[in-house]
């Protein structure tokens, strides 16, 4: 693909960092489950349910006050992280840890406006396989509609078209709408398109490594030409291996907090150790 018609956002190679400091995210409960967690915290005397052995499950339930108050979920909990260029930062920790809602935050898609969130450089998030999609369209309408979405000219949305439709390996699916695929199929569709160029700066969920094994083989190969040309890669995954092989650092988060960050090795040893402890829901 031709690389200058998406440069918006780009700044001089090797430049590209994430900076995030002391940053906090809750989400208010307004499901009629949170009058009786209301109830249970109250009766409690707390302004926060945790587990006397650690939460290894979700972000803290909390409420304003001890005595009563808004409830609310805890996804992030005062976070400070700071990732250069050149670094491949792996996100682990149990069910929902808050590892999802930090790249969202990254991908400016929660907070885009706080003031302790700077992201410097092109940024492309493969976090919903179907964000942007749109599922009366067929495969080929929705590639053109990106193509256009960024400006594209009518030959580059070709090459765009091409180049997603060798990788997709839909054949006439491609043709036909998007709500009559797969899950795979529609991973496959929006992998090529979100790998179709090299961002500066490339978010990924778990989610790419959904499809059949001859994608997965070929997801590899054109995620790791991908990978080689980005300034930084964060990925979350709960394949340690995946992780082991992408990554040169690992921020291990536990209830909404980064419990530990290092080098893949020495963080891995410990989350594996921890893994089997009897309690650990990870
Ligand atoms: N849109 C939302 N509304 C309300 N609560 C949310 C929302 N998104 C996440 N949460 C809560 O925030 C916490 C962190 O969730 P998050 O999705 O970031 O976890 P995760 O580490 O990615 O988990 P998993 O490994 O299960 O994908 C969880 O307790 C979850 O219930």
């Amino acid at each position: 693909m031709n690389q200058s018609i998406f440069d918006a956002g780009r700044v001089p190679s090797g430049t590209s960092s994430i900076s995030i400091r002391d940053l906090s995210l809750n989400f208010p409960i307004f499901h009629g489950g949170a009058r009786s967690l209301k109830k249970l915290l109250f009766k409690r005397g707390k302004a926060a349910l945790t587990s006397s052995r650690g939460l290894r499950t979700g972000g803290e339930v909390r409420m304003d006050r001890p005595d009563g108050g808004p409830v609310y979920v805890q996804a992030l909990n005062a976070v400070s992280v700071e990732i250069r260029a050149g670094e491949r930062v792996g996100l682990i920790g149990h069910n929902g840890a808050g590892k999802s809602t930090l790249l969202r935050v990254m991908a400016g898609i929660y907070m885009p406006d706080a003031p302790n969130v700077h992201i410097r450089g092109q940024v492309a998030a493969l976090l919903d396989v179907n964000s942007g999609m749109n599922p009366e369209l067929t495969g080929r309408e929705n590639i053109t509609l990106m193509g256009r979405h960024k400006g594209l000219t009518t030959a580059q949305i070709r090459q765009l078209e091409q180049d997603v439709e060798e990788f997709a390996q839909l054949d006439t699916f491609l043709d036909l709408p998007v709500r009559l695929y797969s899950s795979g199929m529609i991973v496959r569709l929006g992998f090529g398109l979100a790998t179709a160029i090299t961002p500066q700066i490339l978010l990924m969920d778990e989610w790419f490594m959904a499809g059949d094994f001859h994608f997965q083989e070929r997801a590899e190969k054109r995620l790791s030409s991908v990978v080689n040309k980005t300034d930084i890669l964060v990925i979350t995954s709960h394949a340690l291996d995946v992780l082991e092989k992408w990554c040169t650092r690992l921020i291990w988060m536990e209830g909404g907090q980064i419990h530990r960050d290092g080098p893949t090795a020495d963080v891995m040893a410990a989350y594996r150790v921890a893994m089997y402890e009897p309690d650990h829901h990870t």
